[in-house]
């Protein structure tokens, strides 16, 4: 029988078969803050649930090295050589740590705003025309398309104050095989009337969509659910205090907004004066933990980054974001020379792109706008410093860091592949720039690599990213 006329139900038995992927080829990765590592010649063998059993660096003989390892049969194992170009590598996969996706449509539009009455203008009206699930769906399809073909392999996703819509984005994350956290946005003050809940409204919903998104992932294997009070000024104290308790009885995640712009740091202290700062409300509230969010936190003092400390609470960077709506740059040197956790969030609409790479470009240079004002050194981020932060700087901050984020045994197989050469790269490459694997001395091939790495930050898009993993398993790959 020709391999043509291979009978389908057959060729699915063979599938079924496989129990074992070995991907030999090379992977980068960032396994601490700056340091970048190329694994080359690299073997790297996952199992039938997503995790990786081995990384092989400079292995000779990858087939027998997996069927040795594995002692499965041939047709037990699928082998992906990614070796045939010089300028092709796995990446682990971005972590997009906030992200709204109901404000995809108004990327890029937000003319001369400044964050309150960019809500009032933009936000709040688009916002409230999702109780129209139809226009959910196509949006939501649209976002998971977009952030999947960028790259990322995991978001934590603000949706809406509309419960139906929210678990529609759950289902459309689970069906695309994208890693999500799912945050029905609470708000029930300070809102236009077209877009407000009460209390009792907030905590029905909040409670269905946790059922939902617990019913459809009942182990959280890629989608769980996230509180997600929109932030503050938006919120009453009972309602925070009931997240904060809910939060902590099922150790939930949680995600907000903190210190992004002056006006609404004012308003913050104007509707909680009792409270010490902007930080403390949430605080207060029993908000603040190692499973929690905060956007942007910009303009913090001394307290309230130590607070962020001790409770292990995660700061999602924003720089797209916040140079657009002209709300100013955070300061991420301090937050992390303090053990802050720190990762990397597009805020769409906020921020105009999807993807992660350009966000982690305008990290360094807002961090180099940061040098030229203060004329200290310390606060430049290099690649190898936004590389981790767009990683394993994600994972850390949703708490995910023993299993996302770099390439170890033990880690989930969600990554990746970059290639510099394909058809239409928007990156150009050179032979004498490109390194020679095992041609030349480690040394001098870790040094080009660097530069090929820098090439692909700042000249790269979404076309060179040939295809996505999460959990081992192919969720996107373009010919
Ligand atoms: O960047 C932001 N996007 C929002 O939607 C929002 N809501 C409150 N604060 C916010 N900041
Ligand atoms: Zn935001």
């Amino acid at each position: 029988m020709t391999k043509h006329h291979f009978p389908a139900h057959l060729a699915a038995k063979a599938l079924e078969a496989i129990k074992f992927t070995c991907y030999f080829g090379t992977f980068v990765h960032t396994p601490e803050l700056g340091r970048l590592e190329a694994l080359t010649r690299c073997a790297v063998g996952v199992d039938e649930t997503g995790t990786i059993a081995f990384v092989q660096e400079n292995c000779q003989d990858y087939k027998k090295y997996t069927l040795d390892f594995t002692k499965l049969s041939q047709e037990q194992v699928r082998f992906v050589d990614v070796s045939d170009s010089e300028v092709k590598f796995f990446v682990p996969g971005f972590i997009d740590t906030h992200i709204h996706a109901p404000q995809f449509p108004n990327n890029g539009i937000f003319g001369d705003s400044t964050l309150m009455d960019w809500l009032e203008k933009y936000t709040f009206p688009l916002e409230s025309s999702f109780k129209d699930v139809s226009l959910a769906t196509e949006i939501y399809n649209k976002v998971v398309d977009r952030t999947l073909s960028n790259g990322t392999t995991a978001a934590a996703y603000y949706a809406t104050i509309h419960a139906e819509a929210t678990n529609l984005l759950a289902d459309v994350a689970l069906t695309r095989g994208q890693r999500a956290l799912i945050g029905k946005v609470c708000m029930n003050q300070n809102s236009p009337d077209h877009y407000i809940e009460t209390f009792e409204e907030s905590k029905q919903s909040q409670l269905e969509v946790i059922r939902h998104v617990e019913a459809r992932d009942p182990t959280g294997t890629l989608v769980s659910p996230v509180l997600t009070p929109r932030f503050a000024p938006s919120c009453t104290e009972n309602l925070m205090e009931w997240l904060g308790e809910l939060r902590k009885s099922r150790n939930y995640h949680c995600q907000t907004h903190l210190s992004e712009n002056k006006r609404e740091i004012e308003v913050a202290h104007e509707l909680f004066p009792d409270y010490d700062s902007y930080t403390d409300i949430y605080h207060k509230s029993g908000l603040l933990g190692p499973k929690t969010i905060l956007a942007h936190c910009i303009h913090l003092s001394d307290h309230e980054k130590d607070l962020l400390a001790q409770t292990g609470s995660g700061v999602s960077h924003c720089p797209t974001s916040n140079s657009s709506i002209t709300s100013g740059e955070a300061r991420i040197r301090w937050l992390l020379n303090s053990n802050v956790k720190v990762s990397l969030g597009t805020d769409c609409s906020g921020g105009f792109t999807p993807s992660v790479l350009q966000v982690a470009k305008h990290a360094l240079l807002v961090s180099n706008h940061l040098v030229m004002k203060s004329e200290n050194d310390f606060e430049k981020l290099s690649t190898s410093d936004v590389l981790y932060l767009a990683t394993v700087g994600g994972a850390e901050v949703l708490n995910m860091d023993v299993k996302l984020g770099k390439f170890q045994v033990g880690y989930k197989f969600d990554t990746q592949l970059i290639q510099l050469d394909c058809d239409n790269s928007p990156v150009d490459t050179f032979a004498f720039q490109n390194p020679r694997w095992g041609q030349v001395d480690r040394k001098e091939s870790i040094d080009k690599f660097q530069d090929l790495i820098d090439k692909w930050i700042f000249n790269g898009d979404d076309r060179n990213v040939r295809q996505v993993f999460v959990n081992g398993r192919s969720v996107l790959q373009k010919n």
